[in-house]
């Protein structure tokens, strides 16, 4: 709601005479979403339901957060902007502890992420993980009954959320890459509405939009076989694309790792460029193992 309220302010501003109405789905969306999440690890559910409002003419446009819009749209929809992004870091969250290396051995950390999970077994093998769903709210009430020492969260959520002051630390890049479209929203439309493309133009973000093409790219090489922990972060600097991108098992024991640069204005291309660098570093046989397990 948030998410929807932002650019709903921001059209407002841009078409003054304009009316903008918001058709909340979050309590279904997250009760679908919580309920099949943990059964077929199936993404975008939230996602598909917004889409069956646009299809039967309930909404024009549907609002999301990027990490969590499925790599292949269906043909009827398309995505018309994307927002500038939010802080994309991981926020380390917890009542007793300022970080993951201050946290003793055996101690619960809190995260359904399986790219969380391997980035922090890879670090602190001491530690252990449990699963933790449900909205930001659940997830603080969970936290705050003890049922973890720690738990992970996206920074962005907490800011867009007023809720800051729970971050107690930042996870920096280098230490937990973020998952491909963290801290971005993004907006979609039915496939074709010219008029509304035009309309949301100006609120995409041009340099947002190059980086999460990149490591929309790159997570649609990898993404389709299995569920595998995956993070792409890229970042815009003057004309120039720069991005990070990992690999793993979700015990974190095995890890590829590859960044490159490039022209901003070919996003896709370093994308494959760093799927294939992943791929000789040994992604393809972490790929065969995850097939395996399933
Ligand atoms: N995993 C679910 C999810 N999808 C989007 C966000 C909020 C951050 C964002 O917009 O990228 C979150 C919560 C989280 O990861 O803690």
């Amino acid at each position: 709601m948030w998410q929807a309220e932002h650019v709903r302010a921001q059209l407002l501003e841009l078409y003054p005479h304009s009316s903008v109405e918001i058709l909340g789905m979050t309590t279904r969306g997250d009760q679908i979403l919580d309920r099949t999440l943990s059964k077929v690890g199936g993404k975008g559910l939230f996602v598909k339901e917004l889409e069956i409002a646009m299809l039967g003419g309930h909404a024009d446009l549907a609002v999301h957060s990027l990490k969590d819009v499925p790599m292949e749209l269906p043909p009827e929809f398309e995505l018309a902007a994307v927002l500038e992004r939010e802080d994309a870091r991981d926020a380390f969250v917890s009542n007793d502890y300022d970080n993951l290396a201050a946290l003793p051995a055996g101690a619960v950390v809190g995260t359904s992420s399986l790219r969380r999970q391997a980035l922090i077994a890879a670090r602190f093998p001491h530690l252990v993980i449990r699963p933790l769903r449900g909205n930001l709210d659940t997830r603080l009430g969970k936290l705050d009954r003890g049922e973890y020492a720690a738990i992970i969260l996206a920074a962005a959520g907490l800011k867009r959320l007023g809720l800051p002051e729970r971050i107690r630390s930042l996870l920096e890049p280098e230490q937990s890459l973020p998952a491909p479209g963290q801290g971005a929203m993004a907006i979609e439309i039915p496939a074709g509405r010219a008029d509304l493309r035009q309309l949301l133009a100006p609120l995409d973000h041009a340099d947002t939009s190059a980086a999460v093409r990149a490591e929309r790219t790159l997570s649609r090489v990898f993404g389709g076989s299995c569920q595998v922990p995956l993070a792409a972060y890229a970042t815009v600097a003057g004309d120039q694309l720069h991005m990070r991108a990992m690999v793993g098992t979700p015990d974190g024991l095995r890890v590829a790792t590859a960044e490159a640069s490039g022209p901003a204005s070919a996003p896709e291309a370093l994308g494959r460029q760093i799927a294939d660098a992943l791929n000789t570093q040994g992604a393809a046989s972490i790929l065969e193992a995850c097939k395996a397990d399933a």
